[in-house]
């Protein structure tokens, strides 16, 4: 470890490693420190992404993928189900990883790419200096040090404080978190090539269970729900009810419970010196709750702003203000209409989301124009465009601007 480097990087989840890798392959010197011992364990997480997405960062490799997952059947509360298979992407549908070896294949991308990755290394504080970040105070097996960096990066997850001790607001309200319970089961039967959903406000309040095949009869099975709307329920009550129901035969080998930012979009994710990316940034989806993806995109684009701003020697929020513009108009932009669309979903009633799933059973997607899903959509219910008004003008007005 030195004392100074171009980049410190908080945090060596896909976020973070995605970062350090962009940054250190420009040439500029970059420290990721991890306060775990093992990068990617504890997992907290159902381990689903898109293939086409993921594509964009890392080659795929079967060594961290589980399932290769062909389509989505989707359950309304009176059982009526939906399909979505894998022409409605072209054949691109999704992955279930293994992310304990997912995320150190992503920290070994960065390490190749030339970053320092040092585990058991936690960030206590930053350092600040004339109202700029300067660096990080870090505590490694049992000693601190002061490492001073011309940029810092927070990627330190949902329980983000990097993000706090910059002044940045992070805060979320209990309605703006999704508590989530999960089991790694053996023996639920299910299909290994589809992701299965299961909605309704008895099964899962204002959120939903989901069953991610991981190979060898192997599923993650678990739970989100609002913390406001569950009453004193817990996560894992809904969960053990649906598992009791569903799949009394089945074992648990695995379990983890966490919390998802479903909050939409903050107002800052930069200081002087400093950008959040990730989780800390509260940068997952409002509705799925997936926030892998996003975490790398907004680790790729820090990684660029970072090398620009300190090769024009100007680390001020004049200069970090690129890495907000650029992924407000990316991942920002999906955030804030599935912010839309969660707001009117989680308001239905089970009555009112079965007759939605009436109307949409039994339809091929892929061959379906936007038309005739608004048409659908209508007939099942007409409050709901009125609903998602907002979505479509934000979808008017994103066209307009990419046309500009
Ligand atoms: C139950 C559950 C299921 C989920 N399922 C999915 C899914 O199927 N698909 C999907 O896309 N997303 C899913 N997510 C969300 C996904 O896990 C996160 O969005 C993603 O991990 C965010 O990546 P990140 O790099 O921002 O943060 P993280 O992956 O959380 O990484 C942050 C890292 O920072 C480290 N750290 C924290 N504080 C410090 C410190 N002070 N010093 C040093 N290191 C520190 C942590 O140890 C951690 O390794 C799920 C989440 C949960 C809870």
């Amino acid at each position: 470890m030195k004392s100074e480097y171009d980049v410190i990087i908080i945090g060596a989840g896909p976020a973070g490693s995605i970062a350090a890798k962009t940054a250190a392959q420009k040439g500029l010197s970059v420290l990721m420190i991890e306060k775990r011992q093992e990068i990617g364990d504890p997992v907290r997480c159902a381990e689903g992404v898109s293939k086409i997405w993921l594509r964009k960062h890392i080659e795929p490799d079967h060594r961290w993928i589980c399932a290769d997952v062909k389509g989505s059947r989707i359950y309304a509360p009176d059982g009526t189900m939906i399909e979505m298979a894998e022409e409605i992407a072209g054949g691109e549908v999704g992955y279930v990883l293994e992310r304990k070896i997912f995320d150190r294949a992503l920290a070994y991308e960065s390490a190749k790419a030339g970053a320092e990755v040092m585990v058991k290394t936690r960030a206590t504080d930053l350092i600040m200096e004339n109202g700029f970040v300067k660096g990080v105070k870090v505590m490694h097996l049992g000693e601190t040090y002061d490492i001073k960096a011309k940029i810092v990066i927070g990627a330190d997850g949902v329980e983000s404080k990097v993000g706090r001790w910059a002044g940045i607001d992070t805060s979320i309200k209990p309605v703006d978190i999704e508590t989530c319970a999960q089991y790694l089961m053996s023996g639920t039967g299910i299909d290994q090539n589809y992701c299965y959903f299961y909605i309704g406000n008895e099964v899962a309040p204002a959120g939903y269970v989901w069953i991610f095949p991981k190979g060898n009869d192997l599923a993650n099975v678990g739970i989100g729900i609002l913390g406001s709307k569950s009453g004193e329920k817990k996560a894992i009550y809904y969960l053990d009810e649906f598992v009791k129901k569903n799949y009394p035969n089945a074992r648990i080998l695995e379990m983890d419970v966490g919390g998802v930012p479903v909050c939409g979009s903050i107002e800052k994710t930069i200081v002087n010196g400093l950008m959040l990316i990730g989780d800390a940034a509260r940068q997952s989806d409002p509705i799925t709750g997936g926030g892998i993806i996003n975490a790398m995109e907004a680790g790729k684009i820090a990684g660029e702003v970072a090398y620009n701003a300190i090769s024009k020697g100007d680390v001020s929020t004049r200069a970090l203000k690129e890495y907000e513009d650029k992924w407000r108009t990316t991942i920002g932009y999906d955030i804030d209409n599935s912010l839309i669309v969660k707001n009117t979903f989680t308001s239905f009633t089970d009555k009112e989301i079965n007759s939605l799933a009436h109307s949409l059973e039994g339809v091929n997607f892929s061959s379906m124009s936007l038309l005739d899903l608004l048409y659908a959509l209508f007939k099942a219910n007409k409050k709901l465009l009125w609903d998602l008004r907002g979505l479509f003008k934000n979808v008017v007005k994103y066209e307009l601007d990419f046309e500009r």
